[in-house]
């Protein structure tokens, strides 16, 4: 009973977003099988709170119980009732007793909130060719391709060689999408193009397949400052036949923008929190995007914020420069939204542009020319487009 007395207590943790799912449950205990049991329960709990606790509720409204822990009741109830949990039929204690009592009831109403059912899977696939298996084109981005997960694996299990060939790359919707938006607002065909933090080269190399197929000539540079990075970006610009792209090793910070007077266009997907990344999508799935900075966090995001300032500063050095493409991986407004409204403030030479009209999701306080992707739709991404006022 300690076990699950302590389990709630992580989970009221959660709620009140004292930090990430992830280090709170980390930090509370070194025992390996208990972080993976709080992990699954309280990432069940996160996403169907209000439902558990309806739940509860209705249970103690038929028989009263001496609890007002809800949190208590809503991790045990899941655990007792996890399908996968052989040994639930031997929990006791009185908490669970009376729990088992309801079982009917509960188990209609796990069923009827689909706390169980299990989600299907996605991944995105970039395919350069044909793929091999079943998809669905995106309504957006060409040649991205939805895939159910259960398929593609399926596919990797019986011709694990697919892996190594060049022919398609797995990337997120919200990751393809700066590229794409790029693309279509190039209006000069002649343009040296800068992607100033590169590595792993997902958006780099999404750039140079277009710029091929679109005739735009140029160099692309690819500027990357840590040299692990920038070795595996190396080898995927290869692998992917990239050889309009010239990489370069260097702190984008550092660059002399009168060595590179032919860029017109930027790609700046700077270092982030990566926060709509992480488990916290479990969190913020059933809330709205514009969440709070934890804690423990905020120090370290003032200082990203400050860097990606920094970072979009720099490019106003680049005198031909006409338009920036911006990109977190952060659903924090401090890393985006005030990031690009700072930019534009200091910057009154450049505007920002509303570049995906058809999109439905906005920036925060529904700022048109900003663009969102929130978490429950893929990793959750911020992106604003800025140009040169002529
Ligand atoms: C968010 S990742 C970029 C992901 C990449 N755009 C992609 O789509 O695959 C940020 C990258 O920027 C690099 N970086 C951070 N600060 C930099 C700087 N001052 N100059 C160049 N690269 C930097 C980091 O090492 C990291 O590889």
């Amino acid at each position: 009973m300690q076990k699950y007395s302590q389990i709630a207590a992580l989970l009221q943790q959660c709620l009140d977003r004292k930090s990430t799912l992830k280090s709170i449950i980390l930090k509370s205990s070194s025992n390996q099988s208990f972080v993976r049991q709080a992990y699954a329960i309280i990432s069940k709990a996160i996403q169907h709170y209000e439902q558990l606790y309806q739940i509860v509720e209705e249970i103690k409204s038929i028989q009263y119980i001496d609890i007002f822990d809800y949190n208590l009741l809503i991790v045990l109830m899941l655990d007792i009732f996890n399908p996968q949990n052989k040994k639930a039929k031997k929990m006791g204690g009185v908490v669970a007793r009376y729990l088992k009592t309801h079982k009917v009831l509960i188990k209609q109403l796990l069923e009827q909130n689909k706390i169980y059912e299990q989600e299907k899977k996605y991944i995105y696939i970039r395919a350069l060719q044909q793929l091999p298996f079943e998809s669905e084109n995106d309504e957006h981005i060409p040649n991205l391709c939805k895939v159910d997960y259960d398929i593609y694996s399926q596919y990797l299990s019986k011709n694990p060689e697919f892996l190594k060939g060049n022919t398609y790359i797995v990337q997120s919707k919200s990751s393809a999408l700066p590229a794409y938006l790029l693309l279509r607002n190039i209006k000069n065909k002649i343009a040296d193009i800068i992607d100033c933090c590169a590595a792993p080269g997902n958006k780099t190399i999404q750039l140079s397949h277009y710029a091929k197929q679109n005739n735009i000539t140029g160099k692309i540079y690819a500027i990357e400052r840590d040299e692990k990075r920038f070795e595996i970006l190396k080898n995927r610009l290869n692998k992917y036949n990239c050889e309009n792209v010239q990489p370069l090793n260097f702190d984008f910070l550092t660059i002399k923008p009168r060595d590179y007077p032919n860029i017109k266009i930027a790609l700046l997907d700077p270092s982030c929190s990566g926060s709509g990344m992480l488990q916290l999508r479990m969190i913020e799935a059933s809330k709205d995007d514009s969440i709070e900075v934890p804690d423990d966090k905020k120090e370290q995001v003032t200082q990203l914020s400050q860097f990606q300032s920094k970072m979009l500063h720099h490019l106003t050095f680049f005198k031909q420069l006409k338009l920036i493409i911006y990109s977190t991986c952060s659903i924090y407004k401090e890393e985006n939204e005030d990031v690009a409204n700072n930019f534009l403030q200091l910057h009154q030479q450049w505007e920002s542009v509303n570049l995906f009209p058809e999109w439905p999701y906005r920036g925060i306080d529904n700022n048109q020319h900003f663009i969102r992707v929130p978490p429950k739709e893929s990793d959750g991404f911020f992106v604003a487009m800025f140009k040169r006022k002529q």
